[in-house]
């Protein structure tokens, strides 16, 4: 679930570099992605500029290098591998140089990456240069793009090389790119996965644009008039403004929903859904299922605890709908960053300690109910349970915003075998006995749609797949998922040769001061 962001400014001859309002949007959507980032930007002379590599925000990019990174446009990535390695080689943008020179970021999975490989290589005759799937996204745009044969690329040109990604590429996308000297481009897959929004900033010289994963980086950079990008839609923005179009014909709208469990900030809007009150109404839902399997006045629960930080709204909400104290039980470390999308079970693992401390004087000699936005593998609800016992807690109930999940998801979130799922193959009662718990309550699958649809009537169906196993883009056979899994999984990941990075990766202009 990576996060990516745009910006091109009205004014092209501005001394303000759009490579700071990059690095903020970025700092803001590091909780989408925390492996590596990047950014291109646009210059004088269609030059374009580079920076990215392994890491965080904060340690992949200094003063001297964002400086260097001139221009009035650029795109930016954070990123959270789902396909290929987590060599620094497949930090994002991507840039191909022919034709015209395009950056390009995304956000998602394609599920039909080895056919587009093969297609690059044998007809195409295209060079790729590494094992990420947006590597392909990107040559498959090219070589559509290659085929109009003009000197100069316009925008009919741009629209229909896109339809052609769309007859192309399957899976879960949202895209941004960069012509070099010619403007931005953006676009989401037919079922609208993928999270992609806009806004605009009127200044005196015209009107500025942002395009971003998430409104609140929009929203922090002074951006309004937020639009969703949407399903098979995309989007041109160049000097002359901003111009859309349908690029291919909508299929069901069913944006992920684990957007809204898990990856999406609580302050930003999404397809028109604050993703905070989603999280409130998750919190109404699961105190209901509580009652329900409690029975109406045997809920024998102290106190509930949310586990830091995602999950702290719903949890809220399940205390005041059951009318029982709500305390921090678990204090967090600020300075680390999220556990489950963390490369590595064991980094995980020894994470989850690191960053969560208990205060044992909300557990001691209580029952208590702690609240969680999803249980995935189980690493994070096995060492908070273990923490409330060591802290003298006399029964621990474990609540989940989200139903079990029982299936790998193969449209950008890193869950590649259901053999890691620590709900797969099991019952409610053996997955408390795996987490330790006395006992575990899910959410109901139909709750948790209501709790978001409730909000957008143009909003009824969701990709549910982790929890249902249904693939909305019908493409999704069992030998894909072996292939993922064979390919993906932790025991994979384990034994494959490691790769040595170096920590620069050159390839275009550095600016000098003069
Ligand atoms: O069952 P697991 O495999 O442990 O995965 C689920 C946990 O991982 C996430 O937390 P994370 O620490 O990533 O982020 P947060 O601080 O935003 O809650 C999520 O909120 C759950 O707590
Ligand atoms: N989480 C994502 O959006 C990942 C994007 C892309 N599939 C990668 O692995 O780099
Ligand atoms: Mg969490």
């Amino acid at each position: 679930m990576c996060g990516i962001a745009a910006v091109i400014l009205a004014d092209s001859l501005s001394s303000e570099c759009v490579s700071t309002e990059l690095y903020e949007a970025l700092g803001i959507l590091q909780h989408r992605g925390q492996d590596a980032a990047g950014i291109v930007t646009c210059g004088q002379k269609g030059r374009l500029y580079q920076c990215k590599g392994n890491g965080m925000v904060r340690d992949v990019f200094n003063k001297s290098q964002l400086e260097a990174l001139r221009g009035w446009m650029g795109l930016s990535h954070v990123r959270y591998p789902t396909a290929g390695t987590s060599s620094n080689s497949e930090a994002q943008p991507f840039f191909v140089n022919s034709p015209y020179g395009i950056a390009f970021a995304h956000n998602g999975n394609l599920t039909n990456a080895q056919e587009l490989h093969d297609f690059l290589d044998f007809e195409a005759h295209r060079h790729v240069n590494t094992d990420s799937d947006s590597e392909l996204l990107l040559n498959i745009f090219a070589n559509h793009l290659q085929k109009t044969g003009k000197f100069r690329v316009n925008e009919e040109d741009i629209f229909s090389a896109l339809q052609g990604v769309y007859n192309q590429c399957r899976g879960g996308y949202a895209c941004m790119g960069m012509i070099a000297g010619f403007g931005l481009f953006a676009f989401r897959d037919p079922n609208g996965i993928r999270p992609l929004i806009y806004g605009e900033r009127k200044t005196s010289k015209g009107t500025d644009y942002m395009l971003s994963s998430e409104s609140v980086a929009l929203d922090a950079l002074g951006f309004v008039n937020f639009v969703d990008v949407g399903p098979g839609e995309a989007i041109i923005i160049t000097k002359d403004g901003l111009s859309k179009r349908q690029c291919c014909k909508p299929k069901e709208f069913t944006p992920c929903i684990f957007e809204y469990v898990y990856f999406a900030r609580p302050d930003s809007v999404m397809d028109g859904v604050s993703v905070y009150r989603s999280r409130l109404a998750m919190g109404e839902a699961l105190a209901k299922t509580v009652i329900r399997k409690f029975g109406q006045n045997k809920v024998d629960i102290d106190v509930v605890v949310p586990v830091p930080d995602t999950s702290r709204t719903a949890a809220l909400q399940v205390a005041t709908a059951l009318n029982i104290v709500y305390r921090e039980g678990f204090i967090k470390n600020r300075y680390i960053g999220r556990t489950f999308i963390m490369p590595g079970q064991s980094l995980r693992k020894k994470s989850v300690r690191r960053k969560l401390n208990p205060m044992p004087m909300e557990f001691n000699g209580k029952n208590v109910l702690i609240v969680d936005d999803s249980i995935v593998r189980g690493t994070t609800s096995r060492e908070i349970v273990q923490m409330a016992r060591e802290s003298g807690a006399k029964k621990v109930y474990f609540a989940s915003c989200a139903p079990p999940i029982k299936y790998p998801n193969v449209y950008g979130i890193d869950m590649p075998t259901r053999h890691e799922l620590v709900a797969y193959n099991r019952t409610e009662n053996e997955i408390a006995v795996e987490i330790g718990a006395d006992e575990v309550i899910f959410q109901d699958l139909q709750d948790l749609v209501e709790s978001v649809s409730q909000f957008n009537v143009n909003l009824k169906n969701f990709d549910v797949s982790v929890f249902n196993g249904c693939y909305i883009t019908g493409d999704i056979t069992n030998a894909y998922l072996k292939a993922l899994a064979d390919f993906r999984s932790e025991v994979a990941k384990d034994n494959r040769i490691k790769f040595v990075d170096t920590d620069v990766i050159g390839l275009h202009n550095s600016f000098q001061k003069e």
